[in-house]
Parts: structure tokens; C-alpha cells; sequence
């Protein structure tokens, strides 16, 4: 019988599938590796150093959580950018701060205005005259450590090239450390309080800059428009209906009109329109916010988020606003024949003015965005080209015609011209002559005289002046008004005339009439040069207002008369 034992079966291995876990083979590999390296023992020290850095590593990150997690608890973080008024308050904030701390490395800056210094330093380092002061600020790569309230600051102070083509950006960038949860407010609150405190009893100025965001461009004291002259009533009406605008919101809320106001002054160049609206500023308490439409780089959308960022109570301030469209007019019957192929066939437009059209303007003047409580206040010296939408009521209630000086008005001019300045008033000379006269300011020039008549007769000289008489400044006011021709000669004309007499008013009487006829003359010969050519044709604009819409319009004005306005 034959054997039935098989041959011993020769074993072979599987080959690997490619789900199966690391086969034999990878461990032996891993463990030839390993016995390898330590076969050789300067490996296992390189291999020692990789794991001591690896957990190195990780034991730094710890403790850089832990670490954040630990000052998270009393440190607060915040970041005040240029274009947010908060950015305003800690620049006023950090000028007072900038002389007690001790900066190493710091950036100067005039930016900072003046405060009162003889009220906060015995020894103050400018006079009233130098609005200005340099302070200090962190430079870009330094830190400021200021302890406020208990609590330590570091302040830096960045530029962020955030803005649109790489322009950068003043961030403050401000550490709190601090148990106390309402620092930060804490803080908000003081910085605000002594930017109010610092620009109390001046005037600030709003311009845009190239991203349509407001920015502070300058700063004026307060002064009351002493040389400021004005038919009687004028002045005075306007004031008293915008200070009933501001007290009446909730009025307006309740009849649902749009709290806004707008005011146009109309008339020609060196009436006293611009000086009126600062006089407006400093007396209402109001800031000045200035667009100029033509500004290159401002179109439509940049205006309506200028005037969204508007804050509530404010001046909002256009000049020239016929200038501001296509040239040289912009009232819409021109515009419609100028593309009728009456006119050139487009609106002439500067390659450097900017895009602003007057759709744009008026939508973003009355659009759900427009701030409420913000008085409007537009110039312009060519009334009757302005568009009849613009200058209807409900965005300018209020025109005011300006027109050249009056005989009056020179002569009121000329007696508030020579009056002194105003005295320092001491003990000494409290009740003198010329403290009385400044504190009647308010009064007219000419009242003002006569009170000081009868109470002393003579006043301090202004500048070099000889002590002037007063009787005999009445007397030379009188006859400087009358050498006057009525409503041809600007007020800034007259000013200028002055200038040059600015201590001696017996020759600017003197030499007036000689003055007036060049003047005159100088008219006739400009005017003749801006006469249009025979030949060409010019379109003459189409008056928008009738004389009655316009009356009606002026009348909107209660307190004044219309035979008070400078017509
Ligand atoms: N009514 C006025 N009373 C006193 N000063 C005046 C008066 N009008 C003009 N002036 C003087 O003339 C100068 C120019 O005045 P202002 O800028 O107010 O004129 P404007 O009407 O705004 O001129 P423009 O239309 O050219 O802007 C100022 O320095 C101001 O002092």
C-alpha cells in the first residue's frame, strides 16, 4: 500500500493587503531604526535634544495661554482710530498727560491746542495769541506708560497702513491694566471731558480728508464778530431763530418734519458772508464742519457719508456752492440747454474738480441718512444760477441777501476800527474807559461811543495810536460815511482801505474821496473786461426764484425785517 503522507507543505508568506495594519516588516524596520540609533549613542543624544525642544515648545505655548488668560483678567485692550471723534478726545487726553510723563522715545506734535495755561500752570509757556502747543506723543515704535485712576496704561501710538492706496492711519493702541471692569469708560469719559474742557471758548474746524472722514483742521477762539457789521436786526434775528431750532427736536418730532435747517447768504465777494458764519459758530456753540463740493476725489457716496458721519448740533458749512457743479452754472434749465446743443454738448467739468453731482447733493442733504439737528449753511455770489430744488425751503428755509457797505455800515466800521483793544483788566484800571466800551461790544458802535462820551472823553490809543478823542472819532466816522458812496464799495474793500490808515484816522478821512474815485474806476474797468465779446453768445440763466417765491423765503425769517436785509 502506498504511502499516503504528502510532502511537507513549504510555507509562503501572504503578501500584504492594503488594509492591514503596519505589517511585521515596518515594525522591524521602526526596530532596526531604533537599533540603529542606538548603536550609535551620539544619535540618541540628537534624538534626546529633539524631544526635550519638542516639549520645550509646547510647555511655552502653556504658559503664553496661561499668561494671556492671566492678564485677560484685568487688562483691557482698545484701539482708537483717526477716523472716530473717540481719536480726538485722547489726543486733547494725551496733551495734558504729555508733560508728566517721562517718554524716551517720543514723536512731537503741535497738534495739541492750547487749554487755558494760566488756569492749570504757574508758569504758562504761550500766550493766548499761540493757539498752539507742542506736546508729546509715542513715537511709532515707543511706549507711553501713564497711571490713570489707579489703573497703568501703556499707550502706543501706530500707523496702521490700513486706508485705501496704502495711506495710513493714526491708531491709538491702549493697554488697561486694571481690576476695575468700567476703566475703559472711566477713561472714555475723562479724555472727553478734556476735549471739551481744551476747546472750550474756541471754535473748531471740520474738513474731509480723501477718505470722507472728517477731520480736525483748525481751531479759533471764540471772538463775537466785533468788527462784524451788519444792518441792524440782522444778526441778531438769525441767531435768535437757530437758537429756537436747537431747542425744538422734540417739536419737529412730534409733526414729524425733518429736524434740519438751511440757510443761504447770497451777494458779492467781501460782504461778510464767511464772517457771519463764524460769528454763528462762536455764539450758537457750535463746531464747523466744511465740505467743498469741488474738492477733487468727491463724488456722491463720499458726500452722502460725510454728511451721515455729521454729529447731531453743528455748523455744516458749503462756500460757493455754484462753483461746486458743472461750470459755470448749475442751474438745471442751463444744464438741460447746454445738452440741448444751446451749450457746449457736456458740462465742462476741471480734471481736478470733484464728482459731486446735484442729485447726489440734495439726496444726500434730505436722505433717511442725513443727520438731524445739523444746520446747513451754504454761500454763494450768483444767486439766481442755483438750481429752484436746492434752494427751495425745506433744505434752505433761509436766504439772506449781503450787499456792498452802506454809507451806515462805513461808518460803523470805521468807529469799531479805531477802537482800543481790549484792555487786560486788572484792579488797577477795572472800570476804565476801555473795559467799558469792550463789555458794550454787544451794543452798536456808535452807542457804544456815546456811553463812553459821557463818562470820560478820551481812550487809550490802539497800537501806536496817540490817545484818541472820542468825540473827535464820532465826528471822523461821520464824515468817513458820508465820503461813501451808498452800496458800491465791499466791506473788505473798506477794511483794506483802513489797513493802510491803521493808526492814523484823520488821513483816512482825509484821503477817502481820492480812494473812493479809484476804486470806482477800478470798477468800470473790470467790468468792462468781464463784458461778454460781440459775437459770442452766452445763455442767460434762467432766474429759478420768482420775486415772490423769494419774498416769502426771506420772510421765513421772524425776527427780521426785510427792510433791515443789506438789499
Ligand atoms: N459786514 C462786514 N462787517 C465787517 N467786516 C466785514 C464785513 N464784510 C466783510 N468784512 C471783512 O472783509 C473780509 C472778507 O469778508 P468775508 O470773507 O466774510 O466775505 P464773504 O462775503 O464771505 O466773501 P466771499 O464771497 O469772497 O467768500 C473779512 O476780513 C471781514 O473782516
Amino acid at each position: 500500500m502506498a504511502s499516503s503522507t504528502h510532502p511537507p507543505v513549504k510555507s509562503t508568506p501572504l503578501p500584504p493587503t492594503g488594509n492591514s495594519f503596519p505589517s511585521a516588516t515596518a515594525f522591524l524596520d521602526l526596530s532596526t531604526i531604533l537599533e540603529l540609533l542606538y548603536s550609535h549613542p551620539g544619535s540618541v543624544d540628537w534624538l534626546k535634544i529633539l524631544i526635550l525642544g519638542w516639549l520645550l515648545t509646547i510647555f511655552h505655548r502653556a504658559i503664553a495661554v496661561l499668561y494671556d488668560r492671566f492678564l485677560g483678567l484685568f487688562r483691557i485692550r482698545a484701539c482708537f482710530t483717526e477716523d472716530d471723534y473717540s481719536h480726538h478726545w485722547v489726543l486733547a487726553w494725551m496733551g495734558e498727560q504729555s508733560t508728566h510723563t517721562r517718554m524716551r522715545d517720543v514723536h512731537v506734535s503741535t497738534k495739541f491746542q492750547l487749554i487755558d495755561q494760566s488756569r492749570s500752570s504757574p508758569h504758562p509757556v504761550t500766550s493766548i495769541n499761540t493757539p498752539k502747543r507742542a506736546g508729546y506723543l509715542p513715537s511709532p515704535s515707543g511706549v507711553a506708560y501713564i497711571w490713570f485712576m489707579g489703573a497703568l496704561l501703556s499707550v502706543r501710538y501706530l500707523s496702521d497702513r490700513s486706508g485705501p492706496f496704502g495711506s495710513k492711519e493714526r491708531v491709538f493702541d491702549i493697554c488697561f491694566y486694571s481690576l476695575d471692569s468700567q476703566i475703559l469708560d472711566k477713561f472714555i469719559n475723562a479724555a472727553r471731558d478734556t476735549f471739551l474742557a481744551v476747546n472750550e471758548g474756541t471754535v473748531i474746524t471740520y474738513a474731509s480728508d480723501l477718505h470722507s472722514n472728517w477731520q480736525k483742521v483748525g481751531w479759533s477762539a471764540k471772538t463775537l464778530g466785533l468788527g462784524l457789521v451788519l444792518p441792524a436786526g440782522v444778526a441778531e434775528g438769525l441767531v435768535a431763530k437757530l437758537n429756537d431750532f436747537l431747542r425744538s427736536k422734540a417739536w419737529y418730532n412730534e409733526r414729524g418734519i425733518p429736524y434740519r435747517m438751511g440757510i443761504l447768504l447770497h451777494g458779492p465777494p467781501g460782504s461778510g458772508k464767511t464772517s457771519l458764519i463764524r460769528h454763528l459758530a462762536a455764539i450758537l456753540n457750535l463746531h464747523v464742519y466744511t465740505i467743498h463740493l469741488s474738492r477733487a476725489g468727491l463724488d456722491d457716496t463720499g458726500l452722502a457719508a460725510l454728511i451721515n458721519a455729521l454729529p447731531e448740533k453743528c455748523l455744516l458749512v458749503m462756500e460757493d456752492i455754484d462753483a461746486a457743479f458743472t461750470s459755470p452754472l448749475m442751474n438745471r434749465d442751463a444744464a438741460v440747454n447746454s445738452f440741448n446743443g444751446f451749450g457746449s454738448s457736456k458740462p465742462e467739468r476741471s480734471p481736478f474738480s470733484g464728482s459731486v453731482t446735484l442729485s447726489g447733493l440734495l439726496n444726500a442733504l434730505d436722505g433717511v441718512g442725513a443727520q438731524e439737528g445739523r444746520i446747513l449753511i451754504t454761500t454763494t455770489n450768483k444767486y439766481h444760477a442755483l438750481d429752484p430744488a436746492l434752494v427751495r425751503p425745506g433744505r434752505l428755509d433761509v436766504h439772506l441777501e449781503f450787499n456792498h457797505a452802506s454809507q451806515h455800515q462805513a461808518q460803523e466800521f470805521f468807529t469799531r476800527f479805531y477802537l482800543p483793544s481790549k484792555p487786560a483788566v486788572t484792579d488797577a484800571n477795572a472800570g476804565d474807559i476801555s473795559s467799558v466800551l469792550w463789555n458794550k461790544v454787544n451794543q452798536s458802535a456808535e452807542e457804544s461811543l456815546r456811553d463812553a462820551v459821557s463818562e470820560k472823553t478820551s481812550l487809550p490809543g490802539n497800537l501806536d495810536t496817540p490817545e484818541i478823542d472820542v468825540q473827535r472819532i464820532a465826528e471822523l466816522a461821520r464824515k468817513f460815511g458820508t465820503g461813501i458812496p451808498d452800496r458800491k464799495i465791499s466791506m473788505a474793500s473798506l477794511q483794506g482801505y483802513l489797513m493802510k490808515y491803521k493808526v492814523n484816522p484823520v488821513d483816512a478821512v482825509r484821503d477817502v474821496s481820492a480812494w473812493v474815485a479809484e476804486e470806482l474806476a477800478y470798477q468800470t474797468t473790470m467790468a468792462n473786461v468781464n463784458q461778454p465779446q460781440m459775437g459770442v453768445s452766452v445763455s442767460s440763466p434762467t432766474p429759478p426764484l420768482t420775486p415772490a417765491n423769494a419774498t416769502s423765503i426771506l420772510l421765513a425769517v421772524p425776527a427780521l425785517d426785510q427792510t433791515d436785509l443789506m438789499s
